[in-house]
């Protein structure tokens, strides 16, 4: 028996509920095979309220795991942290080498929590190098308003305006994440394909037990692709993953909860409802 192949390119959090390590999780909850090329090790300080240390690794080292990974044929791609303007034009090499389609880009600029964007220069590279190969970024509110150079949306019409332009800067579908912050009774996502704008809702966790779900979210939309699902249907069966997730994330310590990858295989799929708006 073969798997289908997915490739995360992105950041390891040592903590194990965001970066590569929620990648692999979902990954291996949707019966894909996972790959891995590091970009950077973030580490957590207990001794100093759990502040965030970023270790970038040499552009080498990424590079021959890229080379690594694509020798033995992907399926789908994924990029998740990338840490500099060489290191998200690395991505952008390794996935016009794949010569894939099936392309996620999940524009992370900050950790939850941390209020620092990696590098200003990120979101240029962003645009020039990832959206014009994405068959579908998953950017949040915040990321969503720096992708567009538009201000944060805070409505679906907003959503909406800062939706169309991401696509015409090349990502052939968008997924805005309204989530929590979202001033929406339910957690809201809208996904656009250049045509219909579609509104995805879940029932909204009262939870801060978060860490990772945005990473989540975009690895469970890889292996949907991989596995063959269209991308709208792909988008609503990882919103499905990621809702049970969130619902059953967890105390890890006094500073993180992280969701629970495999919450859906086990405790069943939650309703989504989705409405053209
Ligand atoms: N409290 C919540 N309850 C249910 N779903 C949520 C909640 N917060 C976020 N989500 C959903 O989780 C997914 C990831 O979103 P989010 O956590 O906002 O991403 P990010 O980690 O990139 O900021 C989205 O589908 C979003 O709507
Ligand atoms: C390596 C890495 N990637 C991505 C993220 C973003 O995580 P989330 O899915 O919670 O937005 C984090 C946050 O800590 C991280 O450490």
């Amino acid at each position: 028996m073969t798997l289908k192949k997915t490739l995360t390119i992105a950041g390891s959090d040592t903590s194990g509920g965001a970066g590569i390590q929620a990648d692999l999780k979902t990954f291996q909850e949707h019966g894909t095979y996972g790959m891995t090329a590091l970009t950077v090790i973030v580490t957590m300080n207990p001794d100093n309220h759990w502040s965030h240390n970023v270790y970038s690794l040499p552009i080498d080292v990424l590079k021959a795991q890229i080379k690594t990974a694509l020798s033995t044929g992907v399926d789908a791609i994924k990029t998740g942290m990338l840490s500099t303007e060489e290191v998200i034009q690395t991505a952008g090499e390794a996935i016009t080498e794949s010569g894939l389609d099936h392309v996620v880009i999940d524009p992370v600029m900050v950790c939850k929590g941390e209020d620092e964007v990696l590098n200003p220069g990120n979101v240029d590279a962003m645009v020039k190098y990832l959206l014009p190969k994405a068959e579908i970024v998953t950017p949040n509110l915040f990321e969503a308003g720096q992708l567009a150079g538009t201000k944060t949306p805070k409505t679906i019409d907003d959503m909406k305006v800062v939706a169309e332009k991401i696509h015409s800067l090349g990502a052939r579908n968008v997924v805005i994440k309204g989530g929590k912050q979202l001033e929406h009774a339910k957690a809201a996502d809208l996904f656009y394909d250049g045509k219909t704008f579609t509104l995805l809702e879940a029932e909204k966790s009262e939870t801060h037990y978060n860490h990772g779900a945005g990473c989540t979210f975009a690895a469970a939309i890889t292996a949907n692709l991989a596995n063959g699902l269209a991308v709208k249907e792909a988008v609503i069966e990882a919103k499905k993953f990621v809702t049970a997730a969130i619902a059953n994330g967890w105390k890890l310590n006094d500073y993180v909860g992280p969701v629970m990858h495999g919450a859906k295989n086990r405790f069943g799929a939650p309703e989504i409802t989705t409405t053209v708006v």
